[in-house]
C-alpha cells in the first residue's frame, strides 16, 4: 500500500515538473498550487522580453503587412498582446507559436510532447509586445488532462487573455466526442466569454482534399464541423454574437510552404497566411468583448459552500409565513374548539361543587 503511494507521488512529481512553467531562458521551476501575493508577484516578474527581430525572417511584403497591423492595434491604444494557445496534443501548437514568432522558441515533436509547459514567449518590436502562451496537449489516454488543465489556469493567474488561439488540424475527416470535451474544459476553467476572444486555427493547410473536392469546400465542411462540436461542448448558440461566429483561419508550419512572387508563404488557394492570421488576431483583439483576465475566483470557482447564501434568510422568512404561521393558527383555533371529553367535564363539575 505504502509502495503503490509512494509511486503514485513520484508519477504525479515527475508529471508536475514536466508540465511546470517555464520562463524562457528554459528554466524550469515547479509552479505550486498555492499562490501566496509574493509568489504571484514573482512568477509575473520572471518574464523575459526580447526583441522581435523574428519578424526579419519574413518576406518583406509580409512584414509591411504586419508594422501596418502593429501600428492599427497602437493607434487603438493597444500596446500588448496576449495570445493563450490551446488544443489537443500534436495538433502542432508549438509549430504555430513558432511560425508567429518567426523563431524557434519553442520545441517541436511529432510524438506527444513532454516539453516544459506552458510557456511564455514574449517579444518587443516598434514599441509593442506581443506575448504567447504555448499550452501543452489537453488530452491524455482519451480523458481531459485534469493536471495539465490546472497548471496551466495556476500558470495564468494574474494574465490576461486577449486572444484564444484554438488549434487543430485541417486534415482531420471527423470531429469526435474529445474535441467536445477540450472545448467544455476551456469554458469551465475561463467561462463562456473567452470564446468570444476565440480564433480556431487549423494546421497542415497545405493539405490536399480527396476525391478532387476543391480545397475551399473541404476547408468550409472541415471548419463547420468542428466550429459545431466547439460551440456544443462550450454551450454556445449559434446566433450567439460573438462567440457564434469564431474566425477560422489556416496555418501551414512546414518549412516546405509554397511561396508566392513576393516570396510570401501562401496556401493552396493563393492566401498569404501569415498577415491573414495576425490581421484576424488584430481583429479579435479589437472587438467589443472584454479580454479575460484570469484571477483567484475564476481558477478557484465559486466556493459551493457559499453559493445561494443570500437566500437562506428569504427561505427562513417564507418557511415562517407560509408554513408555520398558519399552521400555529389552525392549531390553536383547534385547542380553543375542542370539545373537552366526559371525564374532564365532570372533574370540573366536582371541583366547582367542593368550591361552594
Ligand atoms: N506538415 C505540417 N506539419 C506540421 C504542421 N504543424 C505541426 N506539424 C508537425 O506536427 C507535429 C506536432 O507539432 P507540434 O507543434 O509539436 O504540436 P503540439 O500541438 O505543440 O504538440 P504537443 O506538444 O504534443 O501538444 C510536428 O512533427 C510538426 O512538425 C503543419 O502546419 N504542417
Amino acid at each position: 500500500m505504502m509502495k503503490k503511494l509512494k509511486a503514485k507521488e513520484e508519477e504525479n512529481l515527475k508529471f508536475e515538473k514536466l508540465n511546470s512553467p517555464i520562463v524562457e531562458d528554459g528554466s524550469c521551476c515547479y509552479q505550486k498550487l498555492h499562490f501566496s501575493d509574493k509568489e504571484e508577484h514573482l512568477s509575473m516578474a520572471s518574464q523575459i522580453i526580447r526583441e522581435w527581430s523574428g519578424i526579419n525572417t519574413f518576406a518583406p511584403a509580409t512584414q509591411t503587412k504586419l508594422f501596418e497591423l502593429l501600428g492599427k492595434l497602437k493607434q487603438e491604444n493597444v500596446n500588448s498582446l496576449t495570445i493563450l494557445v490551446m488544443g489537443k496534443g500534436g495538433v502542432g501548437k508549438s509549430s504555430t507559436v513558432n511560425s508567429i514568432i518567426g523563431e524557434r522558441v519553442v520545441s517541436i515533436s511529432p510524438f506527444q510532447s513532454e516539453g516544459p509547459r506552458p510557456v511564455m514567449v514574449s517579444r518587443s518590436r516598434a514599441g509593442f509586445t506581443l506575448n504567447i502562451i504555448d499550452t501543452p496537449g489537453l488530452i491524455e489516454g482519451g480523458y481531459i488532462n485534469d493536471m495539465a488543465l490546472d497548471i496551466i489556469k495556476r500558470f495564468l493567474l494574474n494574465k490576461t487573455i486577449d486572444v484564444l488561439l484554438y488549434v487543430d488540424r485541417l486534415d482531420v475527416y471527423r470531429v469526435d466526442n474529445l474535441d467536445k470535451l477540450v472545448s467544455k474544459a476551456i469554458t469551465d476553467s475561463f467561462g463562456k466569454e473567452i470564446w468570444n476572444k476565440a480564433i480556431v486555427a487549423l494546421t497542415h493547410a497545405q493539405f490536399s482534399p480527396p476525391d478532387g473536392l476543391p480545397y475551399d469546400e473541404f476547408f468550409s465542411q472541415r471548419s463547420e464541423a468542428l466550429l459545431k462540436v466547439l460551440r456544443s461542448g462550450a454551450r454556445i448558440k449559434k446566433e450567439a454574437s460573438q462567440a457564434g461566429s469564431i474566425p477560422v483561419v489556416l496555418v501551414e508550419n512546414s518549412g516546405r510552404c509554397n511561396k508566392n512572387d513576393s516570396d510570401e508563404k501562401v496556401l493552396p488557394n493563393g492566401t498569404a497566411w501569415i498577415p491573414r492570421l495576425v490581421q484576424t488576431i488584430t481583429e479579435i483583439a479589437l472587438n467589443k468583448s472584454v479580454s479575460i483576465h484570469v484571477d483567484k475566483n475564476l481558477i478557484e470557482g465559486t466556493n459551493p459552500n457559499q453559493r445561494g447564501k443570500l437566500w437562506i434568510p428569504l427561505v427562513f422568512a417564507l418557511q415562517y409565513f407560509l408554513i408555520m404561521k398558519p399552521i400555529k393558527g389552525l392549531i390553536e383555533s383547534d385547542i380553543a374548539n375542542e370539545r373537552k371529553p366526559a371525564w374532564e367535564r365532570r372533574d370540573a363539575a366536582f371541583r366547582k361543587r367542593d368550591l361552594y
